[in-house]
């Protein structure tokens, strides 16, 4: 894929994020994998409800900014990390919606997820009968460290969703391409707020 289609793209799921209230202030980061060794990733700060093309930029899978005097997202060491894990993913979208961040408060290191006719949107869950727990991570500023608890979760549940969070911080999901990454990004969020929901209504 181009830099231009990639940069349509992202402009594109930006503003669908915001329009949902799932990038506050400067809150989230997108990207879309290039080639075989790079990935169009969105700058650091700045509103992703207002992108431009000219936000959107090269890194390689190690994270390094392609073009020399550009800021990638600082958290594109996560972005990297999915790509560099999972072949088939094409795209990744990271957001912080209120219900994930008030649910991952409270969570344990997982977020069971079962009986949603919407995990249908994920693999593995041909019917709504079936069950998922999105892991969750403790918040780290050091990208780094907090890539390496998630290759640690990884290597421990390899069937893991294509998708997790980051306790009170956001949600990361990714797919194939730009429109399977937003369906499960859209699947998950509908799922987490029912359980917001759930817990308000059964105290
Ligand atoms: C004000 S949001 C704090 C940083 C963050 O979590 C985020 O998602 C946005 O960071 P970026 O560097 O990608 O703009
Ligand atoms: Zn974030």
């Amino acid at each position: 894929m181009s830099l231009a289609e990639a940069a349509a793209a992202i402009v594109a799921a930006g503003r669908r994020m915001d329009r949902m209230g799932w990038v506050p202030a400067t809150a989230g980061n997108l990207s879309v994998r290039l080639g075989p060794g790079d990935v169009a990733i969105t700058r650091s700060g700045g509103h992703k409800g207002f992108l431009a093309a000219a936000d959107v930029i090269r890194v390689d899978l190690a994270g390094r900014p392609l073009d020399p005097g550009t800021k990638p997202s600082y958290e594109t060491l996560l972005h990297c990390g999915i790509y560099r894990r999972f072949a088939d993913a094409g795209a990744v979208l990271h957001g912080h919606s209120v219900a994930a961040t008030v649910l991952s408060r409270r969570a344990g290191d997982a977020i069971r997820l079962a009986g949603y006719e919407l995990l249908k949107a994920f693999p593995g869950g041909p019917t709504h009968d079936a069950a998922t727990d999105l892991p969750v991570l403790d918040n780290d500023q050091d990208i780094p460290r907090l890539q390496a608890a998630l290759e640690a979760r990884w290597d421990a549940a390899p069937d893991a969703p294509p998708g997790y969070v980051i306790r009170g911080h956001g949600v990361y999901v990714w797919g194939s391409g730009m429109d399977q990454a937003m369906a499960r990004l859209e699947a998950l969020e509908f799922m987490l707020l029912c359980h917001l929901e759930e817990g308000r209504h059964t105290r």
